[in-house]
C-alpha cells in the first residue's frame, strides 16, 4: 500500500527526511529537480523545443530553477525563465538557485505586478509557479498571469502541482488553476489528483520518487491508501492440487428482470468467471432461456413477482443482489428477506443501493461487514447530496464506520472505505471500461472472491483490482477506445493467474 499524504504531512515528511536523512533542504530540491528532469527528457527528447520555465519565488520556483539549469545541461539549448515577482518574500533554496541560474547563459526576466504580461512564443511551458504551498484560492497577479497562459493552449507540464489545484480538501469550483497536460510529481499521487474534479485541470500524472523517508511516511498512519499490484499480489492465492468445485463456495446472484436481464448475465458470468465453485442466479422466468443460453455453468432460481422464492439462503457462501432488479415491491420483498435472513455478508449493488435509498430501518440492518457497490449517483440518493468527491470522501469514511460496512465507490481510481476507517483508491482501471453493465461485472467478481472464503476487505480490494486490470491488459495495448463487460468478465481468470504467479 502507498499512503497517501495532506500537503502538510508532505511538509512534515520533508522536514523529516532533511533532518534525519540527513541531507540539506537545497539537495533535497536538487534530487526532486533531477527526478523531475530525467522523467521530462525521456517523454520530450526533441532538444529543438523551446521551453519557458515560469517560477514563483517559493520552493517550487526554486525547483523551477533547478530544472531549467538541469535541462540546459541536459542540451535544452532554447530555453528561457520567467519569475513571477509578485512578493517580495522569495525562499532561501529559491535565492541559491537563482544564484547558479544567473552563472549560465540562459535567458531571464522577472515579471512583476504592474507589468503586462509578455508574449509567450514557447513550445512547452514549464509551470513552477505554485506548487503544494498554495494557502488561499489565486487572485490579483497570480489570477491574471494563470489565466493568460490558460489562454494560450500550450502544452504545460506542472512541477509537483498545477498552480492553483488544491492537493487536498475542497476543490473550489469557481477557483483557476494552470491546466496542464502533464504533473510530474514528487513521491507519490496527491490525494485530489485521484479524484474527478482534478480531471479539468490534469490530463495525466506521473509520480517520481524523490527519497522521502517512506518509514516516516507509513508512521503518519493516512487513512488514504493506494492500492498496488503487489497488494494484490498478497492476497490472491493459488488453486491447490485437491481442490473441487466444494472448495470456491456457492455463490447466488439475485437479479434482472424481463427487460434488464443482461445485468444478471454479466454478474452471474462474471461470478463464474472470478472462480465461484458453483453460481446460482435467481431470475425471472423470462430471463431463463436468456441465462441457459448465455452461461451454461450458471443454475437458476426462477422467482415471480407474487410470492418469495425458497432460497435456502444458508446453503449459499456469498450472496450479491442488485442489478437489473428493478424497484417494485416484489424487489423490496426480496432484499427485505435476504437483509434479516442471512446471517452474512451481503454484496448490494445497483437497484439494491436504489431500494435502500431512503429507507433508513433497512440499511441500518444490513449484515455487518456488508459490501456496497454505489456509483456516484447511487452513493448520493443513498447518503444525500454531495457538492464535491471532497464531501463524498469524507460521508463515505463517516458511513462505512457508522453501518460497520464496506463502501465501494466507483469511479476512475474507485475508493474502497472500510469500517476500520480507511479510504483505499484502485489504481488500475481506465476509461474504455466506461460503459454499461460493466458495474455488474464487479458485483460478480467481488461475490466470487467472498464464495471463495476471501474477507470482505479481500474481496473489495482484490475484486476491485482485478476487474480494472482485466480492462487494462484489453483495452491499453490497442489503445481501445471501448472494451466490452462480458469481455472483461472473460479476461478474470487469465489477469488472476498472473495475480496469483510470484
Ligand atoms: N524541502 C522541501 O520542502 C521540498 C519542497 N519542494 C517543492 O516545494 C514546493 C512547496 O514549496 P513552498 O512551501 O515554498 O510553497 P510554494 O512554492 O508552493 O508557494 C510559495 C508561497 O506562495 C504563497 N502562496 C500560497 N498561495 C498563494 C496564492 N494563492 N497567491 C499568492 N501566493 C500564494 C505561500 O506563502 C507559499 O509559501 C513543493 O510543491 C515542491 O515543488 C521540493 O523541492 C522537494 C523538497
Ligand atoms: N473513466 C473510467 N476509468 C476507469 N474505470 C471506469 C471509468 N468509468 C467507469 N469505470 C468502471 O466501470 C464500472 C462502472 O460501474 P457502473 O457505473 O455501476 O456501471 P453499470 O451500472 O452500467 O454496470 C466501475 O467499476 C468503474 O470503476
Ligand atoms: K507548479
Amino acid at each position: 500500500m502507498l499512503p497517501l499524504l495532506t500537503a502538510q504531512q508532505i511538509r512534515e515528511a520533508d522536514a523529516y527526511t532533511i533532518a534525519h536523512e540527513p541531507i540539506s533542504s537545497v539537495n533535497l530540491m536538487e534530487r526532486a529537480s533531477k527526478a523531475f528532469v530525467s522523467w521530462f527528457v525521456n517523454h520530450f527528447p526533441d532538444k529543438r523545443d523551446t521551453i519557458s520555465v515560469y517560477c514563483g519565488t517559493g520552493n517550487n520556483g526554486g525547483d523551477g530553477l533547478a530544472i531549467a539549469r538541469l535541462l540546459f545541461e541536459h542540451d535544452y539549448r532554447r530555453i528561457n525563465v520567467k519569475i513571477a515577482r509578485y512578493t517580495a518574500r522569495s525562499t532561501a533554496d529559491f535565492d541559491v538557485n537563482l544564484q547558479r541560474l544567473q552563472a549560465m547563459q540562459i535567458p531571464l526576466i522577472e515579471l512583476s505586478e504592474s507589468e503586462t504580461l509578455p508574449q509567450e512564443n514557447a513550445d512547452i511551458l514549464i509551470d513552477a509557479l505554485l506548487g503544494s504551498g498554495l494557502n488561499k484560492p489565486l487572485d490579483g497577479s497570480f489570477r491574471a498571469l494563470v489565466d493568460h497562459l490558460n489562454s494560450l493552449s500550450k502544452c504545460v507540464v506542472a512541477v509537483d502541482v498545477p498552480t492553483g489545484f488544491y492537493t487536498d480538501g475542497e476543490v473550489e469550483l469557481e477557483g483557476a488553476a494552470l491546466k496542464s497536460n502533464l504533473v510530474i510529481t514528487f513521491q507519490q499521487a496527491k490525494i485530489n489528483f485521484l479524484l474527478p474534479e482534478s480531471g479539468a485541470y490534469i490530463n495525466c500524472w506521473e509520480a517520481v520518487n524523490i527519497g522521502l523517508d517512506t518509514e516516516f511516511i507509513s508512521s503518519l498512519q493516512s487513512p488514504y491508501q493506494m492500492v498496488e499490484d503487489k497488494d494484490i499480489h498478497g492476497i490472491l492465492k493459488p488453486r491447490t492440487r485437491f481442490s473441487h468445485k466444494g472448495t470456491f463456495g456457492h455463490s447466488l446472484i439475485i437479479a434482472g428482470q424481463a427487460k434488464t436481464m443482461g445485468a444478471a448475465l454479466l454478474s452471474s458470468s462474471a461470478c463464474v468467471y472470478a472462480g465461484a465453485g458453483l453460481t446460482t442466479a435467481c431470475v425471472p422466468e423470462a430471463g431463463l432461456t436468456a441465462l441457459n443460453s448465455y452461461q451454461a455453468e450458471v443454475m437458476a432460481i426462477v422467482r415471480n413477482e407474487y410470492q418469495l422464492p425458497d432460497l435456502e439462503l444458508e446453503k449459499f457462501k456469498a450472496i450479491a443482489i442488485g442489478p437489473g432488479l428493478g424497484t417494485g415491491d416484489d424487489a423490496l420483498a426480496l432484499l427485505q428477506h435476504v437483509i434479516t435472513d442471512y446471517q452474512k455478508p451481503l454484496v448490494i449493488d445497483a437497484d439494491g443501493l436504489n431500494l435502500l435509498a431512503g429507507n433508513t430501518i433497512l440499511v441500518n440492518q444490513l449484515p455487518a461487514k456488508s459490501i456496497i457497490t454505489p456509483h456516484m449517483k447511487e452513493f448520493d440518493r443513498l447518503f444525500g447530496h454531495h457538492t464535491s468527491w471532497w464531501q463524498r470522501l469524507q460521508t463515505m469514511w463517516q458511513k462505512a464506520s457508522e453501518l460497520n460496512i464496506y463502501i465501494v465507490l466507483k469511479n476512475s481510481y474507485t475508493i474502497t472505505g472500510t469500517p476500520e476507517g480507511q479510504l483505499y483508491f484502485n489504481s488500475s482501471s481506465n476509461a474504455a471500461m466506461a460503459v454499461g453493465g460493466m458495474g455488474d461485472v464487479l458485483t460478480g467478481v467481488i461475490t466470487a472472491l467472498l464464495a471463495q472464503g476471501y474477507s470482505p476487505l479481500e474481496a473489495c480490494l482484490a475484486g476491485v483490482y482485478l476487474h480494472g486490470r482485466a480492462g487494462d491488459e484489453l483495452a491499453l495495448p490497442d489503445k481501445l477506445n471501448v472494451v466490452l463487460p462480458g469481455q472483461v468478465a472473460a479476461r478474470v481468470p487469465a489477469t488472476m493467474a498472473k495475480l496469483t504467479q510470484k
